[in-house]
């Protein structure tokens, strides 16, 4: 059973970061403390990496055992290592360069100069092999499950790199493909599958500003994820929209209460 979405409304870009930031460290925290390690899937973007940058502005950011903590990615663009507009490169920026992370729990997408060469098929494959190799038998899917899969909301309803009517919106066996012609440049990008984004345990969505706030509404309205991607892309046991008050100016009042704005 898919459980309704829980929508959060903040006042504005900045204080959305921050709770999220708060909101974040406190699920790593208590993920942690019930188990070995946690996992949480980064987001590219204006609102993900403000998120990151807010954790790395908060002192409660000690807290996390960062050394416990598996980073995955939701999407990468297919650019050469290190290249600044790699959101490996953009998270390591914010947050990961600042904190004592475990390099070989940061598993970046492959680059388009990696082993796997400049086929972008190639290197979701590469991706997919390490995702499947750190599921367990508990797990749902061939990808382990994710505590925590931050995505960012494009103005065209897109989440990490799936994009309206693209064919890998339609995918339904594979965790991770090659994503060509976005309309969003680069053009060519690797991303995680809806299948693999519904296998997490929580799923959060950020989206900030005016020019996001026909995309919150039309995904938050269920016209099918063909059309709308994000509103395929939900957890197992929550998925969480975390907006500010611009983004959230559409959504329709049977599904948001604005007095708690
Ligand atoms: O290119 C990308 O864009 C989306 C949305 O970014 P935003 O700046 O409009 O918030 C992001 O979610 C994705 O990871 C990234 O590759």
């Amino acid at each position: 059973m898919t459980l309704p979405p829980q929508i959060v409304v903040h006042r504005d870009k900045e204080l959305m970061a921050e709770a999220a930031a708060a909101r974040l460290i406190t699920r790593i925290v208590d993920v942690q403390s019930a188990r070995s390690t946690a996992s949480v899937v980064l987001t590219g973007g204006r609102n993900g990496n403000a998120l990151l940058a807010a954790i790395a502005a908060s002192p409660a950011r000690d807290a996390v055992d960062w050394a416990r903590l598996d980073l995955w990615w939701g999407d990468e663009r297919f650019l050469p290592e290190g290249d600044p507009e790699r959101n490996v490169v953009q998270a390591r920026e914010a947050l990961l360069d600042r904190v004592p992370v475990d390099p070989s729990r940061v598993h970046a997408m492959p680059a388009s100069d990696g082993p796997a060469g400049a086929d972008a098929e190639a290197a979701a494959e590469q991706y997919a092999v390490e995702l499947a190799k750190a599921a367990g038998p508990e797990d749902h899917a061939e990808v382990p499950s994710f505590d925590v899969l931050l995505l960012g909301l494009g103005p065209d309803t897109h989440v990490a790199s799936l994009f309206p009517e693209h064919p890998a919106v339609r995918e339904t066996e594979r965790t991770v493909v090659g994503v060509h012609g976005s309309p969003k440049p680069p053009p060519t990008r690797i991303s995680l599958t809806l299948p693999a984004i519904r296998a997490a345990r929580e799923v959060w969505l950020l989206a900030a500003g005016e020019d996001k706030a026909e995309a919150v509404a039309l995904a938050l309205s269920g016209p099918g994820e063909l059309q709308a991607p994000a509103s395929g892309a939900y957890g197992r046991a929550r998925t969480l929209w975390l907006l500010d008050r611009a983004a959230a100016a559409d959504i329709p009042p049977e599904l948001y209460p604005p007095a708690s704005a």
